[in-house]
């Protein structure tokens, strides 16, 4: 039987770091949120955001767009907080309405205030081992492993799912901690056998409960980024929890794993980042 790797508490941890952090700093860091439409889940996402930030100290914005907004009157809104001093990082929330091209968007970004790490810059940066800003679920994913001792050094590690916000990026960071990296999708054969294979396995495909005892090696750690709706409209991850935990050594639960951690990452490198102009 495994343990869960508790992401609420070492989150809360590292915001009471952040909040001591930013108390002791000249100027106030600065975020701003900016938001399109209606979308619950984003507003909750996005609620969770200010709430966070405004908890550690941060100068939180959240600018609130119409549906209707058109790109290029977002662009010229993420034109003026690229300018604004008083903002260290800008985050466009995701998804953006259809009539929207999000690549734009976030190409319009400042690349030293992106604080998601989706610019292309940073993507590029990240990939050819420069510094840069880093996406902050893998990035949270990376200070979990850590904070509990995981290693990495020639294990194998598995990343199920291919985006370019959490699967890509996050075979890049385990590579770097020199895994031995595998990166599995919906066309992979045998699915069950490659994931057997893993001594650290990322689970990031959209499909709840989706990653079952079959799939786990023994003593596996286990990582679950899924953010599913269930039937009964309860929040589920991609990895059934009861039962992988069984199998595996340690096992991140939905919600209070990977989440808050994500959420955290954001606030540090929003806080790094005006430690540089401080
Ligand atoms: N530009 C952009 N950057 C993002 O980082 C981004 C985005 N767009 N679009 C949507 C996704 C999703 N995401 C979450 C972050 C935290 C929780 C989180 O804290 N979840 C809590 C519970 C939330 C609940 O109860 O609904 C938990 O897992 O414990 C969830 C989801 C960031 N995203």
């Amino acid at each position: 039987m495994g343990k869960i790797i508790d992401g609420r508490a070492l989150a809360d941890k590292m915001q009471l770091g952040m909040a001591a952090e930013v108390a002791e700093m000249s100027i106030k860091p600065g975020l701003v949120v900016i938001i399109v439409g209606e979308n619950p889940a984003s507003q909750t996402y996005v609620r969770n955001k200010e709430l966070t930030a405004k908890k550690i100290g941060l100068h939180s914005v959240v600018e609130r767009l119409p549906e209707e907004v058109s790109e290029a009157e977002l662009i010229e809104v993420v034109s003026n907080y690229n300018q604004n001093d008083l903002f260290h990082g800008i985050l466009v929330q995701l998804p953006l309405p259809g009539h929207i091209d999000e690549e734009k968007v976030l190409l319009a970004i400042t690349p030293e205030k992106d604080v998601d790490g989706f610019h292309p810059i940073n993507v590029g940066k990240l990939f050819s081992g420069q510094a840069g800003l880093i996406p902050c679920t893998p990035y949270g994913i990376m200070k979990m492993l850590e904070a509990y001792d995981v290693e990495l050094e020639g294990k194998e590690a598995v990343v199920v799912g291919r985006s370019n916000i959490v699967g890509k990026p996050m075979a890049q960071l385990l590579l770097d901690k020199n895994a031995t990296v595998t990166i599995t999708h919906s066309r992979t054969i045998d699915l069950p056998a490659v994931t057997r294979r893993a001594d650290v396995l990322v689970v990031a495909i959209g499909r709840g409960h989706f990653i079952r005892a079959e799939h786990i090696k023994p003593g596996a750690v286990v990582i679950d980024v899924g953010m599913n709706r269930s039937a009964e409209g309860k929040l589920i991850g991609d990895v059934a929890f009861d039962e992988v935990i069984e199998v595996a050594s340690l096992v991140t639960p939905v919600p209070k794993g990977v989440g808050p951690m994500t959420i955290t990452m954001l606030m540090e490198q929003t806080i790094a980042n005006a430690r540089k102009i401080q």
